[in-house]
């Protein structure tokens, strides 16, 4: 896929439903009593293995073009898989799933793509056998395929040395199956969408600072999710609106979530000019439009308990930041190189490819912004966050931008190429 400079970027966009958030309608419905109905629901690659992953295990979930409707079966309803569990390249759905296989009384063996293999697990093994899951890495290199036999688990208190939100959701969703209550601590809070909508659905859940605390055994029942639009793509158009000059894009339906709006900040220190409009709220999760008017843009740092939340807008972040005048430095954010590519490497590698002045560092990067770039072949490494992120930069460069292996944006958002360049 191509990518030359385009015209300034009018009028509106509707960006598609949140990842995060419909991978856990699918799950709570999937283990809840009666319909889950899941609206604006995001059909990309991701949130679809979900979907099969649970009708391996029995549950009945229909496709209409408007709506999904999940028919759970309680907390015990689940089957024992009728085939190993292919999660394709969703750490998110691997790492969820897992806390809900670690409670049940059948075994499971559940792996994904290459990606997927590569990607730490050891992270969610370590406390689910605390809990007494017999979670194994079949390679024993602490990845998938994960071989998992379920059985009635021990409340704990996890001290996450992670502040990540799949680790969070893994351990208080085997929590749901343990004896007592499960809590866990994180460094950082991080995205916290699996609270909400646990609540939602009528789990006893509280979060006190950094410790998140669930009841076992609660009756979940279904309910209706109105999925907000998704943060993390929005980025992508609210960084190509800020680079193109002229442009003045109003963003329609976003979750705005605080423990997801890290972006909005930092594009603020950064001197860009957008406006929160309309801010309202979809079930528990708040959601506005964004009026995001062309900015000129100035370096930031980028650190610390913010990083939890934008941590998949980095590597758009970091584009904005070469665009930007003097210096960024992202610090802290040594999970980027365990997510499905290692971010860190592949970022400094292109920004540098398409001229921009950067140095990797051990957590992160400094970008010393200002430079004009141009444009380059890059590799998309199957990761959707890299090909999305390298998109903007190649309509904001001078010359061409080959980005390859593009289509693995279909991961989460199917579509995305046509609602950036047929405006
Ligand atoms: O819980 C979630 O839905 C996610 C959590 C984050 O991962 P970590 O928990 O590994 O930080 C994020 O990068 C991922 O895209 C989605
Ligand atoms: C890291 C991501 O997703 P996951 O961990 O679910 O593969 C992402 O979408 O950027």
């Amino acid at each position: 896929m191509k990518f030359r400079k385009t015209e300034a970027l009018k009028g509106e966009v509707t960006i598609p439903g949140d990842k995060s958030i419909s991978h856990r309608a699918v799950m709570l419905g999937a283990i809840s009593r009666g319909t889950t109905r899941i609206t604006n629901f995001l059909r990309g690659a991701d949130c679809l293995s979900t979907i099969a992953c649970f009708r391996k295990m029995g549950i009945s979930i229909e496709e209409f073009p408007e709506e999904i409707l999940v028919h759970g079966n309680g907390l015990h309803g689940l089957h024992a898989p009728t085939d190993i569990l292919d999660v394709g390249n969703s750490g998110t759905t691997a790492r969820l799933i897992s806390g809900i296989l670690a409670g049940q009384s059948f075994e499971s063996t559940l792996t994904g793509d290459a990606s997927i293999c590569r990607r730490p697990m050891k992270r969610i093994i370590t406390p689910l056998s605390m809990m007494g899951a017999d979670v194994k890495s079949l390679r024993e290199n602490g990845c998938a395929p994960l071989a998992i036999r379920g059985s009635r688990l021990q409340g704990i208190h996890y001290e996450s040395p992670v502040a990540s939100a799949q680790v969070k959701s893994c351990v208080l969703l085997a929590g749901l199956y343990a004896d007592k209550e499960t809590s866990v601590t994180e460094p950082y809070i991080s995205r916290d969408h699996s609270e909400r909508m646990l609540a939602s659905f009528g789990a006893d859940i509280k979060t006190e600072n950094c410790t998140v605390t669930i009841q076992p055994e609660p009756k979940l029942t279904g309910q209706d999710v109105a999925v907000p639009g998704d943060i993390s793509s929005a980025a992508y158009f609210i960084a190509a609106a800020l680079l193109v000059p002229g442009s003045e894009l109003l963003i329609k339906n976003v979750g705005i979530n605080p423990t997801r709006d890290g972006i909005l900040g930092v594009c603020r220190r950064m001197g860009a000019d957008i406006a929160i409009l309309n801010k309202r709220e979809h079930g528990r999760e708040p959601v506005a439009d964004l009026l995001v008017r062309h900015s000129a843009l100035k370096g930031t740092v980028i650190e610390g308990a913010e990083i939890p939340t934008l941590i998949d807008e980095l590597p758009v972040l970091a584009v904005l930041a070469a665009f930007a005048e003097g210096r960024t430095v992202i610090r802290d954010a040594q999970e980027l190189k365990v997510k499905e590519s290692n971010r860190l490497d592949i970022l400094v590698h292109h920004l540098s490819a398409m001229g921009a002045d950067v140095t990797g560092t051990e957590d992160g990067m400094i970008i010393r912004g200002g430079r004009p770039l141009h444009g380059a072949v890059l590799e998309s490494h199957l990761d959707h966050r890299i090909a999305m992120s390298f998109a903007v930069a190649g309509i904001a460069a001078k010359g061409e931008t080959e980005i390859l292996q593009a289509d693995c944006v279909d991961i989460s958002y199917p579509g995305f190429y046509r609602d950036l360049l047929e405006r």
